[in-house]
């Protein structure tokens, strides 16, 4: 399933993380990527040792774990700090899968990339190119959101970045173990979620409503590794 979050970030908020990232330490992002991906990879990164880095890291991480639709979607067990990439004058990202384990590179610890999402922090009129296409299993997907709206797709799809050919794009992008592994079953407990949220707003509490709440429970019971 992949997700479109609105407002993760407010305009303001963007404005302000925009403005500390533009002045600050990019690198190669080759630096961080391993041998496969580095074949087609063209992007800037910020580095993870400036200074604005862990306060604006934080500042997303916060921002995603506040969004309902995120934590229902994405059922987070542990994130990986939130990364920054910039992509200008033909600068991509070719078709490539994530690394399935990663070791957070300030606490050591390692952690399996269930759930991708990116944070775009430039709206689409800013920039030519720049789209995420992103495979799932009903089909190609292309995505180009306003800036401060996420996009969340599990971390096992061929994605790519189309060449940026005018303008910048500057995004966040992180990855999250979720509490329950499976793609599959966390789509099924987020619909199920949903549409019990719906129920709640239009029946209110009902014998129903909360027996139906005690089935989602049962299966994130059933299913979630903490
Ligand atoms: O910039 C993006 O939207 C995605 C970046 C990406 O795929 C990666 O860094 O692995
Ligand atoms: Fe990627």
């Amino acid at each position: 399933m992949l997700l479109h979050i609105p407002q993760v970030l407010a305009q303001a908020e963007v404005a302000e993380i925009r403005q500390a990232l533009d002045t600050q330490g990019w690198v190669d992002g080759l630096r961080s990527t391993g041998p496969q991906a580095a074949n087609v990879k063209r992007n800037l990164q910020l580095d993870t040792s400036s200074p604005v880095f862990a306060p604006l890291s934080q500042r997303i991480a916060q921002a995603l774990q506040r969004h309902p639709l995120f934590v229902s979607a994405v059922l987070p067990a542990t994130m990986l700090p939130p990364m920054f990439n910039r992509y200008e004058g033909g600068g991509h990202y070719g078709n490539h899968i994530d690394n399935t384990i990663q070791t957070d590179r300030f606490t050591g610890q390692k952690v399996r990339t269930d759930v991708s999402t990116t944070v775009f922090l430039n709206d689409p009129d800013e920039y030519e190119g720049g789209e995420l296409i992103a495979e799932d299993s009903f089909g190609t997907h292309e995505i180009k959101l306003d800036a401060g709206d996420a996009i969340v797709y599990p971390s096992t799809s061929l994605h790519r970045v189309e060449p940026v050919t005018r303008g910048v794009r500057v995004a966040s992008f992180l990855w999250t173990q979720s509490l329950v592994r499976d793609a599959w079953r966390r789509s099924m407990l987020f619909e199920l979620d949903m549409t019990i949220l719906k129920l709640r707003n239009q029946f209110g509490d009902t014998a129903e409503v909360v027996a139906l709440t005690g089935h989602y429970h049962k299966l994130l019971q059933q299913w979630a590794e903490t």
